[in-house]
């Protein structure tokens, strides 16, 4: 398996001021006194990428996700170690980077292409297909200043993707875009991992990465905490996080009354915001009060905008009311098969027997697309419900179980 890029004990140490002025003192005397202190955003960096990985890079803000990209692509030097790339590279930092302002977007178009490599009549070739991707009109020809930050993601997209990289990096980007681009540039990217590109993703939408990457790699104060799978990592950085972020969700709590939430017009007026390609105009539970082991019903109503989504799924998440996740399957890993195409539809989900003992529970249900990597429309705490029994048993769950007397 052919290593696209290798990472090798990186080192990368910014200099801290602690006012401008010190910054000023230590340029014009240099060889007086040191005014700043140096901190290492990365702190000794080892791991190798092969052909064909698609590597999510997770961490809280600063861990030095956005410092290693810039590294990888060579914006920034290291302070030591080294870093090896091999391949064509084309990258979307910060939105704008790599952009001349003064440029209009087919310009700016030519000064990308040329700068990963391309030459002009390559670019040439791939002008109308960025252009037709990018999908901002007579924009195109506008100096780029003008440009509102979708336009610009649109446009850093366009060129990133469609210019055949060996390795495509993408920082956080993909969020600035309204919805039907985000599915748009998976389906893209998605081709392209397929093709045998080596992709690199920073995403704060953890579920992004477990469905889009095969591998991930969790920063923490500049070191690698963990790397690996990307399911496993995902899971054991959220896991930190839960008890780490200083946010337990309590701020979304509510509590289990009411029987139908988020109701909007039934006679299916398209939206008013054409970004919105679906949503869920209803959900229904059969009951709000319920024994352990009862059958719960839950009815979703939704609607569909767009002639038809591929890859739709619907995901349904039991809550406790203190955010702690307890179950959340969804009609892509279950391999269901839910309608797809432009009007209204129904979907029935059904707990034959509940296992939950005694609470107050919330449930979430999600529309995305794409094995789960867009969210269409999301419902948090759609419907709740509580559970009431005569005491039989302590804790959150019922779990079958035997007792045998052995002595
Ligand atoms: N030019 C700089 N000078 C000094 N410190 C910097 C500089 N750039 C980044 N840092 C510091 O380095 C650390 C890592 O920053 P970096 O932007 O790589 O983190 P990140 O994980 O990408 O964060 P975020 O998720 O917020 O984008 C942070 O503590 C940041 O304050």
């Amino acid at each position: 398996m052919s290593i696209m890029i290798e990472v090798k004990d990186v080192v990368k140490t910014y200099k801290l001021y602690r006012k401008p002025t010190d910054r000023l003192k230590e340029s014009v005397f240099p060889t007086k006194k040191q005014y700043h202190e140096n901190f290492n955003a990365l702190n000794g960096i080892s791991f190798e990428i092969n052909k064909g990985d698609a590597l999510g890079i997770l961490g809280r803000n600063g861990s030095g996700k956005s410092t290693l990209l810039k590294l990888i692509t060579g914006v920034l030097s290291a302070s030591s170690g080294t870093i090896k790339v091999n391949g064509r590279m084309s990258a979307i930092l910060e939105l704008g980077a790599g952009f001349n302002p003064e440029y209009t977007g087919r310009e700016n178009i030519y000064l990308n292409g040329l700068m990963i490599g391309l030459n002009r009549s390559e670019i040439d070739t791939k002008m109308d297909g960025i252009i037709e991707f990018a999908d901002i009109g007579s924009f195109i020809d506008q100096p780029v200043k003008i440009y509102s930050s979708g336009m610009f993601a649109r446009l850093a997209f366009a060129v990133a993707i469609n210019v055949d990289p060996d390795i495509l990096i993408v920082d956080e980007a993909l969020a600035v875009g309204d919805v039907r681009f985000q599915m748009k540039c998976i389906e893209k990217m998605k081709e392209l991992k397929a093709g045998g590109t080596t992709i690199l993703f920073v995403s704060h939408a953890t579920e992004q990465v477990k469905r889009f990457c095969n591998r991930a790699v969790w920063l923490k104060d500049g070191v690698i905490e963990a790397i690996g799978e990307s399911s496993e990592i995902v899971d054991l950085y959220e896991d930190y996080m839960k008890y780490n972020s200083g946010d337990n969700g309590e701020s979304n709590m509510k509590t289990a009354d009411s029987k139908v939430n988020d109701e909007i017009d039934p006679d299916m007026i398209l939206p008013s915001n054409p970004d919105i390609v679906a949503s869920i105009t209803k959900v229904n539970i059969n009951e709000t009060k319920f024994k352990t082991f009862d059958q719960v019903e839950v009815q979703v109503d939704y609607e569909i905008y767009d002639k038809i989504i591929h890859g739709l799924l619907i995901g349904v998440a039991l809550y406790t009311p203190d955010r702690q996740y307890i179950f959340g399957p969804n009609t892509y890993l279950e391999k269901i098969n839910v309608p797809n195409t432009h009007g209204r539809h129904q979907v029935k989900y059904v707990i034959p027997r509940l296992p939950l003992l005694g609470g107050t529970y919330n449930i979430d249900v999600g529309l995305f697309n794409n094995e789960g990597i867009v969210c269409l429309d999301y419902k948090q705490e759609a419907a709740g419900f509580t559970v009431v029994n005569k005491y039989f048993s302590e804790g959150l769950v019922y779990i079958e179980h035997n007792w045998e007397v052995l002595r």
